[in-house]
């Protein structure tokens, strides 16, 4: 597993080895034993996995607020998306600021997302499935949202002009500018 540094202490982004032969590829998309070497320790209890018909959807920007927040590892089955998550730890070095990359299921490549920040996509081809994993369950009463297009975020959705599909939730969002965000800094992550 190569494992990459982000300007986002935490977020990081892990890309398996694929073994390809004349049927295709294998490879570990995640393993504990692996993981712990790098001091990466998840007891993942949901995975999730959903499919975004139309390109240019965007489908964030989420959080889960305490006591139910989510640590996420997030990749593409199909198709390809653009992976986007924001800083929302009050007190952070790096409160406010994004990182974004393409997850494809060509480049095989998963974003971790820890718990304190926002997490979104927009899909950059049709039929795009993305799938993760979440270390705490759902639950609607702690579920959030920010407006994807919160000028103050600043973030580019690859979305070449094109007006992005949204749900009524995501539309309907507050700014990042009126959000009060229930994460405080806690120190340096792993
Ligand atoms: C997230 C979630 C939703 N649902 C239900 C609620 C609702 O009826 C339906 C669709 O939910 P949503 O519109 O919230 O789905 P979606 O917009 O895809 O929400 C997801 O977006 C990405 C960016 C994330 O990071 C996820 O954590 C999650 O927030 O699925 C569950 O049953 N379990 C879950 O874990």
């Amino acid at each position: 597993m190569d494992v990459q540094h982000t300007n986002l202490e935490g977020v990081k982004v892990l890309t398996p080895r694929r073994f390809g032969d004349e049927r295709g590829f294998f490879s570990e998309s995640w393993s504990q034993r692996v993981m712990a070497a790098e001091e990466l320790d998840y007891d993942w209890v949901q995975d999730n996995h959903s499919l975004s018909a139309r390109k240019g959807t965007v489908r964030g920007l989420h959080f889960q607020a305490p006591p139910h927040a989510q640590d996420k590892l997030v990749r593409c089955g199909r198709g390809a998306l653009y992976d986007v998550v924001v800083d929302i730890r009050k007190g952070s070095p790096t409160y406010g600021q994004s990182f974004g990359t393409v997850l494809s299921f060509a480049n095989g490549k998963q974003l971790l997302v820890p718990k304190g920040f926002l997490h979104g996509f927009s899909t950059l081809e049709p039929d795009t499935e993305i799938i993760y994993k979440c270390s705490d369950y759902y639950a609607p009463e702690c579920d959030g949202a920010v407006r994807f297009d919160s000028p103050d975020l600043g973030i580019d959705w690859q979305l070449d002009g094109a007006e992005a599909l949204l749900s009524e939730k995501d539309a309907a969002a507050p700014l990042f500018a009126d959000f009060d965000s229930p994460f405080t800094y806690e120190g340096a992550a792993p």
